[in-house]
C-alpha cells in the first residue's frame, strides 16, 4: 500500500498539507493574506453576498494565497543556493514577487466589483 499509486497520491497530499501549516505558521506575508481573507469572509457574511460572489472571493483568496506561498518556496530556494547578496538573486526575488503582485491587484479589482454595490447601492 505505502509505495502503491494511491499511498504516493495520500502521501503527498500530507506533505502538500505539511507545507500549508509551516507557511501559516513560520511566513509572515501568508499570515497577514489569512487574516485578510478571513476578515473578507466576515465582510461577504455581513453583506449576505450571491454565491457567485463568494466564488469569485474564494477564487481570489486562493489566487493571492497560492501566488503568496510559492513566492515564500522561490525565496526560500534562493536564500538556500545563494546567502549572500547577488543581483541574480535579487531579480529573482523581484520577480517572483512580481506574481503575488499581479494577483493582489485581480485579488484587490474583484474586491471592488463585488462591494461596491453593497457599500454604495443605488450609485
Ligand atoms: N540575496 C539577495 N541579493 C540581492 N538582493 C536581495 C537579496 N535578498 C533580498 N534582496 C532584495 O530585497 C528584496 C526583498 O527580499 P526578501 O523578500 O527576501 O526580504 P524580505 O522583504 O525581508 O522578505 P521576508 O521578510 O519574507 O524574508 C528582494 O525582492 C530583492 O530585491
Amino acid at each position: 500500500m505505502r509505495d502503491s499509486f494511491l499511498g504516493k497520491r495520500i502521501r503527498g497530499g500530507g506533505y502538500a498539507l505539511k507545507g500549508a501549516w509551516l507557511l501559516l505558521k513560520n511566513e509572515a506575508s501568508i499570515q497577514v493574506q489569512f487574516v485578510i481573507s478571513i476578515i473578507m469572509t466576515i465582510v461577504g457574511i455581513y453583506f449576505e453576498i450571491t454565491g457567485t460572489e463568494w466564488i469569485l472571493q474564494l477564487l481570489a483568496i486562493g489566487l493571492v494565497m497560492s501566488a503568496e506561498g510559492l513566492n515564500s518556496a522561490i525565496e526560500a530556494m534562493a536564500d538556500f543556493i545563494h546567502p549572500d547578496f547577488h543581483s541574480k538573486i535579487g531579480h529573482i526575488k523581484d520577480i517572483a514577487a512580481g506574481g503575488v503582485c499581479f494577483a493582489a491587484i485581480i485579488a484587490f479589482i474583484i474586491g471592488c466589483i463585488i462591494y461596491y454595490p453593497y457599500i454604495f447601492p443605488g450609485i
